[in-house]
């Protein structure tokens, strides 16, 4: 690094002093804290992101602002890796090495060694360039400028705002860009639509198509996401939509709204009640990247609580569709099947992973966060990955999907562009262009979701019949120190304090088909419970066993 640089970077640093006392790590899914005290690490994530740029070969980086489904006030930023994924894990450490340096001079020194150590090259012929959007949150805009600074520092490096956007569209544009394909928000728009109506247009004529399309209710978790979906609407037929919680009536970004509000409550969100009885609703999270289902029950008597239809249940419902597909292109294929596989976390309700195995599939685990979770994915041809929250997607290998448009291509050739093979292979190749492959998107969640139901002429409440959940309960612990919990790599057992595992497995014994397991959040700073049993009373029991158990073993604060 020159002394220009240098001298870039340490201008540019002191107009962001970093908060006394911060201390944050990337965590789950990047930095999230109080927005008035995130400059500082946004500025930083700035240049983290330019340098990943030019480390990759100046290939476009992007930069997402949004803290998700947490409160309002709160805000937060993750990195997109070209490919559309998140930040490769080997940068994290840098990451939370920079966002806590306390002064600049420690900074530059923290970037210069990192330049050094990954032979990072500034002021090449190609400088670096990255995305920037932001979700709907006041504090968005500001903090954009502040990472446009941090990118702006590394020379040569251009930063472009592309606006108010879902992180899925940020992620489907960057990876797009890379590709060298088309990359606006009008681009995605028009590849949802197209490819929506391409599955539309497969539906079966005969058979059980009395199916009447009836209207979705929508929960926008008054976030971009209702907005987003607002303006997707215009392009669409074959979709009756009624959108609530926009954020443009008054209510307030994930209070009381919202997939995660509604998935971790089961109740309705504002704005839903006795009055949607029945009616097939759909809810998404603060930037669109979760999608859960619920129905208020016929025999409700309270106005609140919700049958709900959690990512298990989608992920079930796709995984369904896509097999009988596979099913149709299998016969006289030699029994050569695509390898299709699927990836839940612990959080997973454990009826769904017993749906999943009875229907012949490979059900692998990973870790909660999606970084886990896609990883695994994409060692399928076809890998459909869900955590319980409605947070996933179906990722297509290369080959898998060049296989498929060959085969496409090959039956119209020989005149049979009619047949049964050529229709589920179409179905095949347009369900890899509506579902996003980059990360878990709740608009694109939407759209499949709902043309499967219309293909199989599926009400909401029929759909809820493929399994039953087990009861299960999540309870949050707060604790001195959660870094004590230590757990296995596949999260179900706890490693230390020593002594825990055998405490909790006892509980469990005491249990008609208990689950229970702990674990240290990385969004939040308290210890996980979850307790799965054969009732409600039963499960509840056993979570608040386990979280006294957390309470002795680590102290309360
Ligand atoms: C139990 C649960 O819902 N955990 C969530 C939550 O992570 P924690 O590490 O559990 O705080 O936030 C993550 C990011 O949104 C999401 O990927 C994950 O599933
Ligand atoms: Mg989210």
């Amino acid at each position: 690094m020159d002394e220009i640089q240098i001298a870039s970077l340490l201008k540019s640093s002191e107009l962001f002093p970093i908060p006394q006392g911060l201390k944050l790590s990337y965590g789950t899914a990047g930095f999230r804290g109080d927005a008035k005290l995130l400059e500082s690490t946004v500025y930083r994530v700035g240049i983290l992101s330019a340098l990943r740029s030019l480390k990759l070969g100046s290939s476009t980086i992007g930069l997402m602002i949004t803290a998700s489904h947490n409160k309002v006030s709160d805000n937060g930023i993750k990195v997109s890796d070209p490919s559309g994924g998140m930040l490769s894990q080997e940068w994290e450490p840098f990451a939370d090495q920079i966002a806590n340096a306390a002064s600049p001079q420690e900074l530059v020194s923290l970037i210069r060694a990192f330049v050094e150590k990954e032979e990072i090259k500034i002021g090449g012929d190609k400088g670096a360039e990255v995305w920037l959007g932001r979700d709907t949150r006041p504090s968005g805009e500001s903090l954009l400028r502040a990472a446009e600074i941090g990118v702006d520092s590394v020379l040569g490096s251009v930063a472009v705002d592309i606006g108010i956007l879902t992180t899925p569209q940020l992620h489907w544009m960057v990876r797009a860009k890379n590709k060298g394909l088309k990359a606006t928000e009008k681009d995605y728009f028009e590849n949802l639509s197209t490819s929506f109506r391409c599955l539309v247009n497969l539906i079966p004529i005969s058979g059980n198509n009395k199916f009447e399309i009836s209207k979705l209710l929508v929960d926008g978790a008054n976030g971009v996401g209702g907005q987003k979906i607002e303006e997707l609407r215009a392009s669409l037929s074959n979709l009756d939509l009624e959108i609530r919680n926009t954020g443009r009536d008054g209510g307030v970004l994930n209070e009381g709204v919202g997939a995660d509000f509604v998935q971790k409550e089961k109740v309705v969100p504002l704005g839903f009640g006795l009055k949607d009885v029945g009616m097939r609703c759909a809810s998404l999270d603060g930037d669109a990247d979760r999608l859960v289902y619920f129905y208020v029950p016929s025999d409700s008597t309270s106005d609140v609580k919700v049958e709900l239809l959690d990512g298990d249940k989608i992920l079930s419902l796709f995984a369904l569709f896509i097999k009988e597909q596979l099913n149709v292109l299998d016969d006289g294929n030699e029994g050569k099947q695509s390898r299709l596989g699927v990836v839940q976390t612990a959080y997973a309700n454990g009826a769904s992973t017993d749906y999943l195995k009875q229907l012949g599939l490979d059900v692998v685990f990973a870790k909660t966060g999606v970084k886990h979770l896609h990883e695994k994915a994409a060692e399928f041809d076809i890998g459909i990955y869900f955590e319980a929250n409605g947070h996933g997607t179906i990722l297509f290998s290369e080959s898998c999907l060049s296989w498929l448009v060959t085969k496409q291509k090959d039956l119209t050739a020989i005149g049979q562009g009619g047949s049964e093979e050529h229709k589920a292979v179409s179905r095949l190749v347009a369900v890899s262009n509506l579902i996003n492959q980059a990360v878990g998107d709740a608009l694109s969640g939407v759209l499949l979701v709902e043309v499967i139901l219309q293909h199989i002429g599926w009400s909401i409440q029929k759909w809820n019949e493929l399994y039953k959940d087990l009861p299960s309960r999540q309870i949050k612990v707060e604790v001195p120190d959660r870094t004590a919990v230590v757990t296995t790599s596949q999260e179900t057992e706890a490693l230390r304090p020593l002594g825990i595992q055998d405490a909790i497995n006892s509980e469990i014994k005491k249990y008609s088909r208990g689950r229970a397991f702990i674990r240290p959040s990385g969004t939040e700073d308290v210890v996980r419970v979850y307790a799965e049993a054969s009732t409600q009373e039963a499960a509840d029991s056993l979570a608040n066993s386990v979280a006294q158990l957390v309470k002795s073993f680590l102290g309360s604060s």
